[in-house]
């Protein structure tokens, strides 16, 4: 059994008398410890299917699994305790509070899980232990990002959900983030999923899910993934 499995997951939206399709006939599996980008273009229901995922969202049809976790059979109580216990996100929008510092922000992370990393250890593996006492004005857009995920990264989730995480950022900036993500998947074993519609990036994952109008096109697995270094996007 893989450790995502995601069967027949469908999401309409009913707009006047006019049914959007969000995500229909959605199959796929994931293992643990993969660096997953799901692709496709605007509109495709990229961000429909990772908010499902994370448990900000529910599905009408079908089921997801999680570490033999049915998610797609929580209530919302449930719910909210899978999004704060297992789920890590991360958003285009780095969403850092202004007036803390880059430790403090981590810290966030132990308010609310009992068993959170060590906010300067976490910083420290996202190559940023020298800018623990930085406000996130005092950081580029890219070291900004690194905290953000430090801070996803301290709650120990089972699962890192990034959506458009270097879509704000340019390219060398952007494959710092990107490496950062990636070692977290190879070095750590966490599971890492990207929504991106920059099609650039999926040599360097280990499954790229294609999307396109709600559904998926097509699934690849590379047993090995391109060199970060090597991207030109
Ligand atoms: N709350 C909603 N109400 C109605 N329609 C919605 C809602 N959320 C998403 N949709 C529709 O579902 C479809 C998929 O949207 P989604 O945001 O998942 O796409 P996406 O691939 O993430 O796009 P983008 O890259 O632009 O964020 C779109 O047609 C969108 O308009």
């Amino acid at each position: 059994m893989a450790y995502i499995e995601v069967k027949n997951l469908a999401k309409r939206y009913q707009q006047g008398d006019t049914e959007i399709a969000a995500n229909e006939d959605i199959n796929f599996e994931i293992e643990k410890g993969e660096l997953v980008i799901i692709l496709g273009q605007s509109g495709a229901g990229k961000s429909t299917l990772l908010n499902i995922i994370g448990g900000m969202d529910t599905n009408d049809d079908g089921t997801i699994k999680i570490d033999d976790i049915e998610v797609s059979k929580m209530d919302s109580h449930e719910r909210t305790e899978y999004r704060r216990n297992d789920i890590g996100f991360v958003f285009q929008s780095y969403n850092l509070v202004e007036n803390l510092t880059a430790k403090e922000n981590v810290e966030l992370a132990s308010e609310i899980v009992e068993d959170a990393l060590d906010a300067e250890e976490v910083l420290e593996s996202v190559g940023l232990g020298e800018r623990i006492n930085n406000f996130p004005a005092q950081l580029s857009g890219g070291q900004q990002q690194r905290v953000s995920i430090a801070r996803a990264l301290a709650k120990r989730p089972k699962l890192l959900l990034c959506d458009e995480p270097t879509g704000a950022l340019d390219s060398g900036t952007g494959q710092k983030v990107l490496k950062t993500l990636k070692k977290m998947a190879d070095e750590q074993n966490t599971t890492v999923i990207i929504v991106t519609h920059n099609s650039a990036l999926a040599d360097i994952a280990h499954r790229v899910i294609r999307m396109k109008d709600g559904t998926i096109s097509e699934i690849e697995t590379n047993d090995n993934p391109a060199d970060i270094d090597s991207l030109e996007y």
